[in-house]
């Protein structure tokens, strides 16, 4: 890494291809914890009382059932409770687990289609992923959020529809964004090699992993998205040898970029 003035800047290889994390990356902690989360969280209940008659609510139910070590045997009216009981325990304690995230993709639909929710961007992120696109490199996504809640993010965005920009999109059905495996599942899938894909991430353990998988990775930290209750995460990036910057276009590829 070097720094330009006081602006730390990330100069790096080409890649072929970028794979970007969502939160604290392209966009910011604030509209995911306190926009996205409370409108999923107050609209679950209804959301699945109204829905129960839908297989896909019901397979959702199960995997929730199942993740929540809950008995197969159980009165409907029971069973419901009790998976509601453990969705918004997940809820609270922000676990990205996969028919949680599934759930909430399905919920966030219904705000994204009324005009209520706009996807949040860094206008850096929309501006470097546009320029990138332009210079012939894939871009693809992974987050915890579902891909279908990706799609909507990008799609009904504060600046257009985004998803055009991308290739592909990867969640927590490929495995945990904290495991090396993961990422050489993405290479795979990708089909480059790992040391020609670069993830951006602001979550030094998600930067960790992809690093272990031999990709190149640049750590966000954007100075302006620090809310108190979602930030302990992010202090360990001072022992860590990874380049570290504040937006997309600290990110410098040279004369090919
Ligand atoms: C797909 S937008 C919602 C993001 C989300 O649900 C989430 O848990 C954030 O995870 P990320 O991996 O993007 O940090
Ligand atoms: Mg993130």
């Amino acid at each position: 890494m070097s720094v330009s003035g006081e602006r730390p800047v990330a100069r790096i290889t080409r890649p072929a291809a970028i794979v970007t994390d969502i939160e604290g990356t392209t966009s910011s902690i604030a509209f995911v914890h306190e926009t996205l989360f409370p409108f999923a969280e107050a609209a679950i209940d209804d959301y699945i009382m109204a829905n129960l008659d839908e297989p896909d609510v019901l397979d959702l139910l199960d995997d929730v059932r199942i993740k929540a070590g809950l008995p197969r045997k159980q009165a409907i009216t029971e069973l419901i409770e009790d998976c509601l009981e453990a969705l918004h325990g997940w809820m609270e304690a922000d676990v990205k687990i996969t028919p949680l995230k599934t759930l909430q993709g399905l919920i966030w639909r219904q705000g994204y289609e009324t005009g209520e929710l706009r996807g949040h961007m860094y206008p850096d992120a929309v501006k470097q992923l546009k320029a990138w696109h332009a210079d012939g490199i894939e871009l693809y996504v992974y987050s915890s959020g579902s891909i279908a809640a990706q799609k909507l993010m990008f799609g009904y965005s504060q600046f257009g529809d985004l998803t055009p920009l991308f290739t592909g999109y990867f969640d927590t059905t490929i495995g945990g964004k904290r495991e090396a495996s993961s990422y050489r599942r993405i290479a795979e899938q990708v089909g480059q090699p790992p040391d020609q894909i670069l993830f951006l991430t602001d979550i030094i353990e998600e930067a960790e992993a992809a690093e272990a998988a031999d990709f190149m990775v640049v750590l966000l930290r954007r100075p302006t998205d620090a809310p108190a209750t979602v930030e302990p995460e992010r202090d360990n990036f001072a022992d860590s040898d990874i380049d570290v910057v504040e937006d997309f276009h600290a990110i410098d590829f040279g004369e090919q970029a």
